[in-house]
């Protein structure tokens, strides 16, 4: 058995976030598109470079992205919706970033999750258009990197039936008419790539890895068949990744020369599949077999007897080692990190260090595993000394949640009953406006946080500034005249991260940041032993704020499933053990808030749908125990006070059943993007409770006007009740500039003030 080692994709973001400063740089006028074009082309190279010292010897070429790769193929291909009044020839700079962030007179294209992930894509819309090929982006990547550095990579493009089933626009019957638009444009991209003498081509399908029907197997089998015809010569990759494949035998028969299974997330199934059904001679099989959603370093005996396993079920002299997905879910390098405890620090491995790990496997192969027997003992070395460690073994945790009752997730009265006790208690007017909880971090609350992390400025001076900024958006949100207030979130870097510093059993980074969206990263934090409550985290600026003002402040806590999916989690117990761990500690603070005078608590859940398994079969497990660990966090406190939630960045219709059994008395929840696609869930599914449509995308610097809020609100009174209503943006404002924030709530504001008015003209005729 010979041995190639590959990889899927890599993070594209530097090892300092170089790409992220070139891009904001670039999109706040203060460099010009050479700039922008110089400096991503340095990251891009030096990926490649990096990737080629590690020893990899099957290296992606496209998966390098301005912004992101749907956006890219769907740019591609010619998908630019009309509102962006494309000439039809080159696409510029200009025209590429408005359909990612909007621009002053256009919305953007809608965002949203990529699978189970925390990055999220710009969704491709389908205008029924004439699409045509504007450029072969992964032959230009290939031509760079192997003019520039002499490496033949490898070039990836997202598969065409993921790219199909992730775009909007055409209805489940347009599909054929989709795909005969879009296949011959992928034929073209590959008959380029096949005349340029590339070897392999990756094409990526995760859409395999979810439940498919079979009557979309088949659709891939076709089209799969039809590019096979179309370019004899090209090696194929499918590559699946995040879960196992359901059709298995089907997918491992498409007609492609080699085929990427999950062996980290898809393990049991695929190995089981593997076995049962064989895998056919006459392709490679790419092993996944080294976690690229996750930080932990491997126990490589395990991967070497996975391999030995794997192998023997082969009939094939020849196997691809690889990562199980792409890289770009992992930070860069472990090397930027010098605070780390020591025993935790050796048991990480980043992005770097994973590169390190396949072709360490690789060598073991094709070389005999005694060859690598010193790296072996290291990593074994380094995952027994995690295990052992005291933090990872509390027993007071463990009791805790096992002595969880039934009983601790149910709030004290139904919703009916506290729902009146709260209009008595609040006193609010109809269509009541709020936030969703964060106000700008502009760079001067982010410059003061770091002094204060050098010890530049004491903590009192830090705690003064945070204050400081509380009153001043207190005053503010009292001009523009909201019902319901927040406190603005000055004093957190990222709403996981910095409970996650506040929490035992958490460790958190310098650098180790990973892309969420566009320009934004996150820098999860790391959960590597038992959750536990050490002191109130919130309560000191929520009872400062609420002492400013005589409207309501809302505490705001985010929730343990979001904690839970937003870090970097330990593998060795199940997930809901760590998420019910999570929800006690927050049920401390959410009752310690509680008894400060705090009467309005929202605990957000922006994650509950992103965890949601990709198989279907495995929904109700998950949602059973993740709905359960949010009404453990809520459910003590008294009827009046009001537990708000909020989630954003997801498809709702097939799972407000769910949000409904969090039993929140509100909710507000992302809509705007979708441009109200949202609210038909509510013509089938009765929801009782409060609930906030997100009247506009916080996403954009736009400002938007007050008559497109007026109309969003509109649609919402159609499918709910005016009595349930709440008007707000569709998430937190902490990526807003300070004066577009303001005049956005004004308009806000008069919209809803305009529909109140309308509504008073209403009732009195
Ligand atoms: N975890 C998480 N996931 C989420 C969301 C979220 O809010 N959190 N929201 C959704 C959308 N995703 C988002 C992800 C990131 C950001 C975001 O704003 N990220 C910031 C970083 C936030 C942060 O931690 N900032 C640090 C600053 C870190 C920093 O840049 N420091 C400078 C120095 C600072 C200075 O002197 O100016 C440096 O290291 O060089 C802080 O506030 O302290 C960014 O990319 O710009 C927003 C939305 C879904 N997923
Ligand atoms: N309370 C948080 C905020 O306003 C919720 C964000 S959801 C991604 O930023
Ligand atoms: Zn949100």
């Amino acid at each position: 058995m010979t041995a190639i080692s590959s990889t899927i994709g890599y993070p594209y973001i530097g090892e300092n976030r170089e790409w992220k400063r070139a891009l904001e740089a670039f999109w706040a006028g203060k460099t010009e598109e050479d700039e922008l074009l110089k400096v991503t082309k340095e990251i891009r190279l030096s990926r490649i470079q990096k990737q080629k010292d590690a020893g990899i010897d099957l290296i992606p070429v496209g998966d390098f992205t301005l912004y992101d790769r749907m956006l890219d193929t769907a740019v591609m291909f010619g998908m630019i919706p009309k509102r962006y009044n494309w000439n039809g020839e080159h696409v510029s700079l200009s025209t590429y970033f408005s359909m990612a962030r909007g621009n002053k007179e256009t919305v953007a294209c809608e965002m949203t999750k990529w699978f189970d992930t925390n990055y999220h894509y710009i969704v491709p819309e389908y205008e029924g258009h004439n699409l045509q090929l504007t450029a072969n982006k992964p032959l230009q990547d290939y031509r760079e990197a192997k003019e520039e550095l002499d490496v033949k990579g490898k070039p990836v493009l997202i598969g065409p039936y993921t790219f199909i089933k992730l775009s909007k626009g055409y209805e489940h019957t347009d599909i054929p008419a989709f795909i005969l638009q879009l296949l011959p444009l992928y034929e073209k991209v590959l008959l380029e790539l096949q005349e340029e003498g590339v070897e392999w081509v990756q094409l990526e399908e995760p859409v395999l890895s979810t439940s498919i029907s079979k009557e979309e197997m088949k659709i891939v089998e076709q089209i799969y068949a039809q590019l096979r015809k179309a370019v004899p010569e090209l090696k194929i990759f499918l590559q699946t990744y995040f879960d196992s494949v359901d059709w298995y035998e089907e997918t491992v028969s498409l007609p492609v020369d080699g085929i990427g299974l999950d062996f980290v997330h898809g393990l049991d199934k695929n190995v089981e599949n593997l076995k049962t059904h064989g895998f056919p001679s006459d392709k490679i099989l790419g092993a996944g077999v080294i976690d690229g959603r996750n930080i932990w370093r491997s126990n490589l005996q395990e991967k070497v007897n996975l391999l030995n396993d794997i192998n023997g079920n082969l009939k094939t002299d020849a196997i691809w080692i690889q990562p199980s997905c792409s890289l770009q879910h992992v930070p860069v390098t472990l090397a930027s990190e010098q605070k780390l405890d020591t025993t935790i620090k050796a048991a990480l491995a980043f992005a770097d260090e994973k590169l390190v790990e396949v072709s360490t496997l690789m060598k073991a192969i094709n070389g005999g595993v005694e060859t690598i027997t010193d790296a072996i003992e290291k990593s074994v070395r380094a995952c027994e000394n995690l295990a052992q460690l005291p933090a990872r073994n509390r027993t007071d945790v463990l009791d805790a949640v096992q002595s969880i009752a039934n009983s601790d997730a149910k709030r004290t009265s139904a919703f009916t009953e506290r729902r009146l006790k709260q209009e008595e208690a609040f006193n609010l007017p109809i269509l009541p406006t709020t936030t969703i909880g964060s106000f700008p971090q502009t760079p001067e609350v982010r410059a003061t946080r770091t002094k204060w992390r050098k010890k530049e400025i004491t903590d009192k001076q830090y705690s003064d500034f945070i204050h400081e900024e509380i009153k001043q958006w207190v005053a503010i949100q009292e001009e523009i005249g909201l019902d319901v207030f927040v406190h603005g979130e000055f004093e957190r870097t990222d709403m996981v991260e910095y409970f996650g510093e506040k929490l035992a059993g958490y460790v958190f980074t310098e650098k180790a940041w990973v892309v969420s969206y566009g320009s934004r990263c996150v820098k999860p934090p790391v959960i590597y032993g038992d959750i536990a409550f050490v002191e109130p985290m919130t309560v000191d600026e929520s009872v400062y704020a609420q002492s400013l003002t005589d409207k309501p402040m809302k505490g705001m806590l985010t929730g343990p499933v979001t904690m839970l999916n937003w870090s970097f989690v330990r593998d060795d117990i199940p997930l809901k053990d760590v998420t019910y761990q999570i929800a006690l500690a927050l049920r401390k603070e959410i009752e310690a808030l509680e008894a400060a005078g705090i009467h309005m608590i929202q605990v957000d859940e922006p994650a509950l749908r992103e965890g949601l398994p990709l198989k279907k079969e495995e929904w109700n497990e998950y949602l059973d125990w993740a709905v359960n660990a949010f009404r453990i966090s809520t459910a003590t406190v008294k009827d009046t006070t009001q537990i708000h939630t909020h989630m954003c960045y997801c498809d709702f219709n097939h799972f407000i059943d769910a949000i409904s059994a969090l039993d929140a008395d509100v909710i507000s929840i992302e809509t705007s993007r979708s441009h109200g696609e949202l609210v038909h869930a509510f013509n089938t599914f009765h929801y009782d409770k409060g609930i906030g449509l997100g009247v506009y995308d916080i996403h954009s610097p736009r400002v938007p006007e007050v008559n497109e809020m007026v109309e969003i609100i509109e649609k919402g009174l159609e499918v709910l009740d005016v009595k349930q209503f709440w008007i707000n943006p569709d998430c937190g404002l902490k990526t807003r500039k300070h004066e577009e924030t303001i005049a956005a709530l004004k308009n806000m504001f008069t919209a809803t003030k305009q529909v109140r008015e309308q509504l008073g003209a209403l009732s009195q005729n």
